[in-house]
C-alpha cells in the first residue's frame, strides 16, 4: 500500500521567522506518526532552506509551491528545477488553480513544468478542479477530463500526484461533501490509467473533516491551504484517524 500523502501548501505566507516558530511547535506534534504516511510542507521560496534545517530529521519532506519549465534563462522572478533540487526540494506543485487565474497559466505550461519537475526527480503534484460556474452548468467532468489529459501529456504516471481541488472550496470553508470528493477522486484515477497513482484532495480541509475524507476509498492524502499555518491544525491533520471501520 503507498502511503498516504498529506500535504500543507502554505502559499505567501510565512516569513524565515514565522516558519522557525512553526517547526518548533510542529516537530513534537508530529514525533509519532505512523508509518503509513507522508507529510509534505511547500512554503515560499524563500522559506526552503530555513523549514528544511528546522524539520531536518522529522520525515517531512519540501515541496515548492510552482517550478519553471526551462532549465535557466532570461525568465525574472522563476525558479528552475535544479535550484529547487539543490535545496533538497522533492515535489512541485503545478497547475495550481491560483496561478492559473492570476498568471493565465495553461494546460500546456502545466504539462511542461510537470515535465521537467519529473526529468529533474521531482515528482510533480497536478492540480486540477472546476469553478462553481463550471460544477454548476454540468462542466465538471468534462473540465477535469481536460487538465488531466492535457496536463499530463508525456507525464510518467508512477511518479505523481494528483490533487482535486474544486476552486469553489478553495479558501471558502467548504469542504466538498467527501462522498463527492471520493467520486471525483476516482474518476482521475481512471483518466490517469494508473491504479496506483497518488489522488489528493484539497479545499477546506481542516481538523474537523480530514478523517471523514481519509477514510475514502479513493482519497489518498490531502492538499491544505489556510489549515496548514497553524502547527496543531496541521499536526491534527497529519495525525488523521483511520476509522475502524473501514
Ligand atoms: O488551495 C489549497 C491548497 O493548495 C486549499 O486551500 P484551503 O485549504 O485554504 O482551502
Amino acid at each position: 500500500m503507498a502511503k498516504a500523502v498529506i500535504a500543507g501548501n502554505w502559499k505567501m505566507h510565512m516569513t524565515c521567522a514565522e516558519t522557525r516558530e512553526f517547526a518548533a511547535a510542529f516537530r513534537p506534534l508530529i514525533s509519532d506518526l505512523p508509518d503509513d504516511r507522508q507529510v509534505l510542507i511547500a512554503p515560499p521560496f524563500t522559506a526552503i532552506p530555513t523549514l528544511s534545517r528546522h524539520l531536518e530529521g522529522t520525515g517531512v519532506a519540501i515541496a515548492a509551491q510552482n517550478v519553471h519549465w526551462d532549465e535557466k534563462g532570461a525568465y525574472t522572478g522563476m525558479v528552475s528545477a535544479a535550484m529547487l533540487v539543490e535545496h533538497g526540494v522533492t515535489h512541485a506543485i503545478v497547475g495550481h488553480s491560483e496561478p492559473r487565474k492570476y498568471f493565465s497559466e495553461s494546460d500546456e505550461q502545466i504539462n511542461l513544468r510537470a515535465r521537467t519537475a519529473q526529468k529533474h526527480g521531482l515528482i510533480p503534484i497536478l492540480c486540477v478542479g472546476e469553478s462553481l460556474d463550471q460544477r454548476e452548468t454540468g462542466e465538471t467532468e468534462r473540465v477535469i477530463h481536460r487538465q488531466i489529459e492535457q496536463g499530463l501529456e508525456a507525464v510518467d504516471p508512477t511518479r505523481l500526484i494528483v490533487a482535486y481541488e474544486p476552486i469553489w472550496a478553495i479558501g471558502t470553508g467548504k469542504t466538498c461533501a467527501a462522498d463527492e470528493a471520493n467520486r471525483i477522486c476516482g474518476l482521475i484515477r481512471g483518466w490517469v490509467g494508473h491504479k496506483d497513482v497518488t489522488v489528493q484532495y484539497g479545499g477546506s480541509v481542516n481538523p474537523a473533516t480530514i478523517d471523514d475524507l481519509m477514510a475514502q476509498s479513493d482519497i489518498d492524502g490531502v492538499l491544505v491551504g489556510g489549515a496548514s499555518l497553524d502547527p496543531a491544525s496541521f499536526a491534527r491533520i497529519a495525525n488523521f484517524r483511520v476509522s475502524a471501520t473501514v
